[in-house]
């Protein structure tokens, strides 16, 4: 018998979704070899495919956010499209969808209608805020989730408005939170007696589960905790830093062997040796003292000379990498992290590499974001509708 190469070689996914948060959890299954069938309206597709960056009018992020999917276009406002999305439902193991609460059931395709489908059936509902509680049906976008979820609060420095990460972060959070629901909900069906059931992911309470000690803190002290820019108070040291050639790098000398280590190499012995910052307790008390400390060591080395101590000393740090760094860097392409492809009319093109990496059955990508409705046809014949049919079907615009 020949084992499958990946990991989800067999299990069928549905996506009814667009942009980030259910698109980026059907695109991990895809790249571990579950077979993805995208769903998108017939009237230009997912709106990722114009977002960011356009490559003859194809956005880049498309080509990755869609690898290994298949494009089927369906106008869901007609009733021969829901008839096709209950075909399918009914050899699907998971439907990944993020639309709305509400909009599924609008549309004739709540899970009471598809579970009796498909009782085996895992479903998979992103959301703003959920599928209960009063603003369920409120829209809702990650950065909204990232406000209410709290991760805005604590980001930035205390005496500027809260910032944003730099990326749709709680989307992408979301996205992950959403296959482990979906993972744990297949294992449930294996076990016990083969039943589906939904996964609800809510976009602010994915952000909310990030939030380490918040809660405890607030309700046994009544701490509320606040801006810190780049430190960890209560651990330390641990910041960014700059150096005299203006690169910024990262040092996280918040370990007792570490710390002792990041001193010596500096030749501050004195600080080494000191009994009273040879835990975090002690270090956190002297916080502004320590931070003095490194910030003019680093300000005196250019970035290679800092790495290069911090390295020989084994202390955790790194440069602050854009993304030109990691095309160049050593552990990026000895991971294969930076991999390569062709666009459609030939050029090379550069995507991320796939995490996490399987030692046997890896993930890989087989194809491109394919161009909206490139597997029509073929999922339609593959479910028994005669050619006559699907050009009937493009005629009244379902597909
Ligand atoms: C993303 C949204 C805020 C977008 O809000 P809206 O534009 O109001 O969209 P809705 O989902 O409410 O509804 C979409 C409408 O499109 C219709 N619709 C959808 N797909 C189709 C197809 N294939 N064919 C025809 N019609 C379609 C659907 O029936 C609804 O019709 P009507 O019912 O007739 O209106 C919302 O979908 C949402 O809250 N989603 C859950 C949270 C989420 O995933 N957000 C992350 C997005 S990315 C992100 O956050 C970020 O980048 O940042």
């Amino acid at each position: 018998m020949t084992l499958p190469t990946k990991p989800l070689a067999g299990v069928k996914v549905l996506e009814l979704g667009t942009l980030i948060a259910g698109p980026f959890a059907a695109r991990i299954c895809a790249e571990f070899g579950a077979d993805v069938i995208k769903v998108e309206s017939p009237d230009g597709g997912d709106p990722l495919r114009k977002w960011r960056k356009l490559y003859e009018g194809t956005s880049l992020w498309w080509f990755v956010q869609a690898r290994n999917k298949q494009s089927l276009t369906l106008n869901l406002k007609k009733p021969e499209a829901i008839e096709i999305v209950k075909k399918l439902v009914a050899q699907t193991d998971i439907v990944i969808e993020n639309f709305r609460p509400g909009v599924l059931e609008k549309l004739g395709l709540s899970w009471d209608v598809l579970s009796a489908i498909n009782p085996g059936l895992v479903m998979v509902r992103l959301s703003g805020f959920g599928q209960t509680g009063p603003y369920k049906d409120q829209p809702g976008f990650g950065a909204v989730g990232e406000s209410m979820g709290g991760l805005r609060y604590v980001t930035g420095f205390p005496d500027r408005p809260p910032v944003r990460t730099g990326i749709s972060i709680g989307d992408s959070i979301a996205a992950l939170w959403a296959v482990i629901g979906a993972l744990m909900a297949l294992r449930h069906r294996e076990v016990n007696g083969g039943k589906g059931q939904v996964v609800d992911v809510a976009l602010y309470e994915a952000v909310f589960a990030m939030m380490e000690s918040l809660i405890p803190e607030f309700d046994m002290m009544g701490f509320i905790r606040e801006r810190t820019g780049n430190i960890m108070p209560g651990i330390t040291p641990s910041s960014i830093h700059t150096t005299q050639d203006g690169k910024h790098i990262q040092i996280g000398a918040n370990g007792d062997a570490i710390f002792k280590r990041f001193m010596q190499a500096i030749g501050r012995h004195d600080l080494a040796d000191d009994p009273a910052l040879t835990d975090n307790a002690g270090r956190d008390q002297r916080r502004d003292e320590l931070y003095q400390v490194i910030d003019s060591w680093v300000a005196g080395q250019n970035e290679a000379q800092a790495m290069a101590l911090l390295n020989r000393a084994e202390v955790p740090a790194s440069r602050v990498y854009s993304v030109e760094d990691m095309f160049h860097d050593p552990q990026y392409l000895a991971r294969e992290m930076i991999q390569h492809a062709t666009l459609p009319d030939g050029k090379s093109f550069k995507m991320p590499g796939i995490v996490p990496k399987l030692s046997d059955t890896p993930g890989s990508t087989e194809w491109l974001g394919p161009e909206l409705g490139a597997h029509t046809e073929s999922i339609l014949t593959s479910l028994d509708i005669a050619p006559e049919l699907i050009e009937a079907l493009k005629t009244k615009g379902v597909i």
